[in-house]
């Protein structure tokens, strides 16, 4: 069990947990490590921090100091695609191993973080994240538990898909559509095609092939027909999703006889938006707004879609709680709460 100690009687013994220094507004570190032996020259520097009496440990049957606990837990609720290090101050944070889609099983996060002493905090779901991001953190509170506790944590990951995994993103072969008689007679350049490209680029996919059209529906579907049975993994247009008389973009997709799967997203900016599929290959209408926002329902659906999720219309319609983007000054996405309720 725990003793506790005089620190000038501690010296020679080992210390059952790390101590942290703080220096308001320079540093935060930890200051001894858990199994460090205390000698004379610590006395004085342990008194500074505000130690004069310490823990030594004489551990009970059934009990698991926090640092095992903490490796315990990340083992348990780590999947694919992550890796995590040492504890430190009885923490340890799990990283991604690769780019790839964040994917946190909610239901499991509540049932864990129910267990008594355990704490498990993460990333919001379904956010794309780059190799070496923290995507979670965990800790005991206590700095004993009771190992009954840990046991009841593994069998319940087991019986689960994992707590927090890292779906990859694929290379897909995107054909491009950009409908507009402005473009397609010259009259402006096009200023969409580039940002989508470098928006697919981003996440290791490739805009194969781009057409220009005009705002025609059977020009359109035409268009549509062809990069589907040449083969594109999904088929994005621009141009032409609202409710102008020459906005004809919606009726075109339905015109080449795709499965209509949403017209609309409970998302501002990006509600013009129209997800179909034909001959199982994905067909996306892009509304405006994704030329000139950094986070729009482009990157809410795109990403899941690359990252090789089947998306439904359920959940676009979920989309709605967190689905209007608070404008900041600088923009965050993808650490915001922008279509993640
Ligand atoms: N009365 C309403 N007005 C608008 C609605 C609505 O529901 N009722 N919806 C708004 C929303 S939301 C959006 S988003 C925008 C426009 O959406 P569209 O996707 O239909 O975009 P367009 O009308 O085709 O073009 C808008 C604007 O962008 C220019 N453009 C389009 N494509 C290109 C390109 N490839 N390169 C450069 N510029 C491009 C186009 O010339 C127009 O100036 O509608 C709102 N209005
Ligand atoms: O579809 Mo529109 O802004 O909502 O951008």
């Amino acid at each position: 069990m725990l003793e506790i100690v005089p620190v000038e009687e501690a010296v020679g013994k080992i210390l059952s947990h790390d101590i942290t220094r703080i220096v308001p507004g320079e540093l935060k570190e930890r200051a001894y490590k858990k199994g460090h032996m205390i000698t004379d020259e610590d006395v004085p520097k342990l008194k500074q921090l505000g130690k004069d009496h310490i823990y030594i440990l004489n551990l009970a049957e059934g009990l698991v100091h926090e640092n095992l606990a903490a490796e315990r837990i990340a083992r348990a609720i780590c999947g694919p695609f992550l890796g995590y290090g040492e504890p430190n101050q009885g923490k340890i944070e799990l990283t991604s191993e690769l780019n790839g889609l964040l994917k946190i099983n909610i239901p499991l996060l509540q049932k864990l973080n129910e267990i008594p002493d355990v704490t498990i905090a993460t990333r919001l779901t379904n956010q794309p994240v780059g190799v070496g991001s923290t995507v979670a953190g965990t800790r005991i509170i206590p700095l004993f538990t009771q190992e009954e506790n840990l046991l009841r944590l593994e069998s319940l990951c087991s019986k689960h898909p994992p707590l927090i995994s890292i779906k990859p993103f694929q290379p897909w072969r995107i054909g491009l559509i950009t409908t507009g008689t402005e473009v397609f007679y010259g009259r402006i350049p096009d200023g969409f095609g580039p940002i989508v490209k470098s928006k697919f680029e981003a996440m290791g996919s490739e805009v194969y092939r781009q057409d220009i059209v005009p705002d025609e529906i059977q020009v359109i579907a035409a268009a549509i027909n062809e990069q589907v049975s040449e083969g594109a993994q999904m088929v994005v247009l621009t141009g032409g999703m609202s409710v102008d008389p020459d906005d004809l973009t919606p009726a075109a997709i339905r015109a080449t006889g795709a499965r209509v799967i949403t017209y609309g997203a409970p998302t501002y900016p990006g509600a013009m938006f129209m997800m179909a599929e034909l001959d199982g290959t994905p067909i996306i209408g892009l509304p405006g707004c994704t030329m000139y926002h950094k986070a729009t329902i482009f990157e809410l659906v795109v990403t899941r879609l690359l990252a090789g999720e089947t998306v439904t219309r359920s959940d676009i319609v979920a989309l709605g709680h967190g689905g209007i983007c608070a404008g900041c000054q600088v923009c965050h996405y993808p650490n915001c709460g922008f279509g993640k309720g």
